[in-house]
């Protein structure tokens, strides 16, 4: 799995630094507030159980299983969502975890959804953010990192389903997806 890694761009020392930075300026924001933290499936589930346990305010947790990219390095455009959430959001204060904005059509997606639906506010926060892909015009409330125009893989990010349990970021080879 390594050897189709061409570069680290984050340690995993790096990544639990800002996951920690971004709990705390989330905890002080949110002081008074009871959040629904939604983790957006499957790419978010590393992200989401670290970040909520660095947040210090009551929340409550749910889980959104949403898909676009497949098997290839780039999106479908078409956002389906595969499972929905448990509970409603009607006059809740909602914050999405998301672990990298890169066209922003899966979030524009979920954020008229959840607007739609009637929730209070909606909050984003993204561990990785990749402006140079973004094809709706789309910034998080909150991000970690900003990346290169590279595919990553790595801490719950895949290609084709691998490589979501290395425990760090990197650039894919490309000789991985181009074969
Ligand atoms: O900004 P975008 O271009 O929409 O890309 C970001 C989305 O793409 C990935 O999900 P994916 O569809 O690969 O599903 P997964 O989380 O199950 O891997 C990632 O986890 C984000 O949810
Ligand atoms: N890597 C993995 N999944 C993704 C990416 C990426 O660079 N961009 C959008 N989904
Ligand atoms: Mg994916």
């Amino acid at each position: 799995m390594q050897n189709d890694i061409k570069e680290v761009l984050y340690s995993e020392e790096q990544i639990q630094a800002k996951v920690s930075e971004l709990g705390a300026r989330l905890s002080a924001d949110f002081e008074g507030r009871n959040p629904l933290v939604i983790c957006v499936l499957k790419g978010a589930f590393i992200f989401m159980s670290d970040l909520v346990k660095v947040i210090s305010v009551p929340l409550e947790i749910d889980f959104m299983a949403v898909s676009s990219y497949g098997a290839s390095t780039k999106s479908s455009g078409v956002v389906k969502i595969i499972k929905d959430l448990d509970v409603t959001v009607e006059g809740r204060d909602v914050l999405i975890v998301e672990d990298i904005i890169d066209s922003g059509l899966t979030l524009s997606y979920l954020i008229d959804v959840l607007e739609h639906r009637g929730s209070k506010s909606v909050t984003v926060v993204t561990l990785f953010d990749k402006p140079a892909r973004r094809a709706v015009d789309l910034q998080p409330h909150y991000k970690g990192f900003t990346l290169p125009d590279e595919f990553v893989v790595g801490y719950g990010l895949d290609f084709a389903e691998k490589y979501r349990n290395l425990p760090y970021i990197g650039i894919l080879k490309p000789e991985v997806y181009e074969k």
